[in-house]
């Protein structure tokens, strides 16, 4: 059932209910680790055990789509970043789902799709079977299209590629309400000579257009993966998910089958059980996996999930006093995410009806709207309270912004770069980053990929995400507590040069938005702090101020990449030098998108449970 109460009585509560075996031992039930789960029990022929630290949220809010992620604390692991040196010295509670259905339990729903060329840069860096083409046929598999009615479609100028999606259990809909500013706003970015392309959700995702939400039309409620794939699969008898569990560890045996090994490896490493423990008793359990064990945890826990079991740069884990048992550098590195600041601007003349008079800590808040549009929803499904938190981006390609791009990406900047990577890379990291960075760099020159985008919804605020970044941060386990303390996320975000170079133009730009007659008419003046931030050095310091390092999107930090270039995955997903371990959640995307996350951890997901059904 679309409320999410059906099959509680399938959710195992303690390590006592479990068989001591399963065919496939799933480390994480969030969003990946929950279709991975769905996909490898539906023929009915192998075992498959969920483990989740999380528990299932039955409260209703978390189903609607103007609740927002924010509200729900309750869902979230409780930590914080490491002191950001080029953020002020300030430090950032970090957005990682502790629910079932992980980060797609919490997230802002909406569901747009990078560019082909960000997924073609994943098969440039070395990994054949990613490219585009590739991953549409997953990106299909995934979700089901809703269009708006005719009128709305007309009246929105709202386009989409039917073609690109498919019969899959994640409802992509277009809410049947859109605030009439937009118009506007979306007409300002055409002025600008931004173009809007007609099949952004097949590979063309650069300029202004429309995506979907995450949301089940039938009810105009949150799609997830705990609803569309979890929910299906629990009455299976051969599939089960134990909730409010920590994995602490992975264990190996050396094994002499000959199976087929990644990359002709000549190790006989074999991962065979895992140990987790019950948040509440703290009784420490094991149980065995005869065919793999998947690591989904997501890109902060499945790396430290690693480093806790000997796994990853010996250093650290000989520092955290943890047997050593296979040297992985990759583990713990690579960490991108797309950092944002919130564009702050209030609209003198904005049509009505518009967001801000929903939003009680605006000064346009209006009760007597907020209560019909309360009474709209609860009454007739229907009305702005079916809107998430947005249908409507800008996605840019770095010339749109800036006339000569050279003078971001040049030569100069690149020979500084090496010194914005973390002391503790490898030779093999440093030209793994290496390969990245001229990627990188040659995508913020070219028209086919965005490098910062602008998600609108009406609302006088809207964020500015940077999307291509270069600096890279760090995932660890805390030495001193290993399995007791969250894991060290560093996201040191500016440190490389050229991301902080691109922010300041991107803030230059967005000021144009305001200035573009169709945008003029609805009044905006920026906040007198943003407004103030005029030459290079005065929106720097601004930015130090007001950049958060992360939108939630994480990625990265058990990257698909060459084991040579600093890899931890191959192509097949196999963590090197092992058997029976692969790893399906958005720590293996080595280059972070341009877009939100969740439909791509959908299609990467369903492509992961189709290679691992090949092998088996
Ligand atoms: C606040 C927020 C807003 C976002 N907004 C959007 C958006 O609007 N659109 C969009 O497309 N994307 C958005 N994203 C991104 C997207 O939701 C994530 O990229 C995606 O859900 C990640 O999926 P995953 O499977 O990699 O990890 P997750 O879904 O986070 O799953 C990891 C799971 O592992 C569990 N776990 C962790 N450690 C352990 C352990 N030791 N033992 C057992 N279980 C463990 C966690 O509890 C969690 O359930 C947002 C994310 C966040 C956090």
């Amino acid at each position: 059932s679309p409320t999410g109460y059906r099959h509680i009585a399938n959710i195992k509560r303690s390590a006592a209910e479990l068989a001591e075996s399963y065919d496939y031992v799933i480390i994480g039930g969030g969003q990946s680790g929950l279709v991975v789960a769905d996909r490898l029990s539906e023929d009915g022929t192998k075992t498959v055990l969920v483990v989740e630290y999380g528990d299932i949220d039955n409260n209703k809010d978390i189903l609607l789509p103007s609740t927002g992620a924010a509200s729900l604390g309750r869902d979230f692991f409780n930590f914080s970043t490491a002191v950001n040196y080029h953020l002020n010295n300030k430090t950032f509670a970090i957005q990682a789902a502790a629910v079932v259905g992980g980060g797609s339990a919490v997230n802002g729903m909406l569901l747009d799709r990078g560019a082909a060329e960000d997924y073609d840069n994943w098969e440039k860096l070395g990994n054949p079977g990613w490219g585009f083409e590739d991953l549409l046929p997953y990106f299909r598999k995934s979700t089901t299209l809703t269009l708006p009615n005719k009128e709305l479609q007309q009246e929105f100028g709202i386009v989409e590629d039917e073609s690109a999606y498919g019969d899959g259990p994640i409802y992509a809909s277009y809410p049947p309400w859109q605030w009439p500013g937009t118009k506007a706003q979306v007409n300002a970015w055409k002025e600008l000579g931004v173009k809007s392309p007609a099949k952004a959700s097949s590979g063309d995702a650069v300029g202004v257009f429309w995506a979907p939400s995450a949301l089940d039309p039938r009810t105009w409620t949150r799609s997830y993966a705990k609803t569309a794939y979890h929910d299906r699969a629990a009455p299976r008898d051969n599939y089960d998910l134990l909730t409010k569990h920590e994995v602490l560890t992975i264990k190996f045996t050396n094994s002499s089958t000959h199976d087929p090994l990644p990359n002709n490896s000549t190790s006989t490493l074999r991962a065979t059980s895992i140990t987790f423990r019950n948040r509440g008793t703290r009784e420490v359990s094991t149980v065995s996996a005869n065919k793999e064990i998947i690591l989904a945890a997501g890109t902060f826990h499945s790396p430290i999930i690693l480093q806790r079991s000997g796994v990853g740069h010996f250093p650290l884990i000989d520092r955290a006093k943890i047997p050593r048992v296979l040297e992985v550098p990759g583990v713990g590195v690579n960490l991108q995410d797309h950092a944002y600041m919130t564009r702050q601007y209030d609209y003198n003349t904005n049509v009505s009806p518009n967001p801000d008079m929903l939003d009680r800590s605006s000064p346009k808040f209006n009760q007597t709207f907020y209560d019909w549009a309360q009474a709209e929803y609860t009454n007739h499904q229907r009305g702005p309270l079916t809107v998430a938190t947005a249908n409507t981006a800008a996605f840019l390609s770095l010339n749109t912004a800036v006339a000569n791009t050279d003078t971001i990406t040049s030569s100069t900047s690149r020979a500084r770069s090496q010194i914005s990577l973390p002391g503790t890379y490898t030779t093999s990291l440093r030209i793994g980053f290496n390969m990245q960075e001229s990627t990188v760099l040659s995508s913020l020159s070219s028209p086919a990929s965005a490098a910062l985008a602008i998600p609108f919804t009406g609302k006088s605020s809207s964020p500015l995400i940077m999307l291509k970044p270069l600096s890279r941060g760090t995932v660890s386990l805390d030495r001193a507590a290993p399995f007791e303390t969250p894991p060290l996320v560093d996201f040191r975000t500016f440190y490389h040069p050229v991301d902080l170079q691109l922010f300041i133009e991107i803030f230059k730009f967005s000021r144009k938005w305001f200035e573009a007659p169709a945008h003029r008419k609805l009044g905006p003046v920026e906040t007198a702090m943003q407004k103030n931030a005029v030459s290079d050095a005065q929106i720097e310091l601004l930015l130090r101020e007001k950049v958060l390092p992360s939108s939630g999107d994480a990625v990265g930090t058990c990257a698909m990449m060459p084991f040579n270039r600093g890899g931890v995955v191959g192509p097949d997903l196999r963590v090197y030098e092992t058997m029976g371990l692969s790893i399906v959640d958005a720590s293996i995307i080595p280059l972070i998108p341009g877009a939100h996350l969740g439909a791509t951890v959908y299609a990467v997901a369903e492509k992961a449970a189709d290679l691992i059904k090949a092998r088996a």
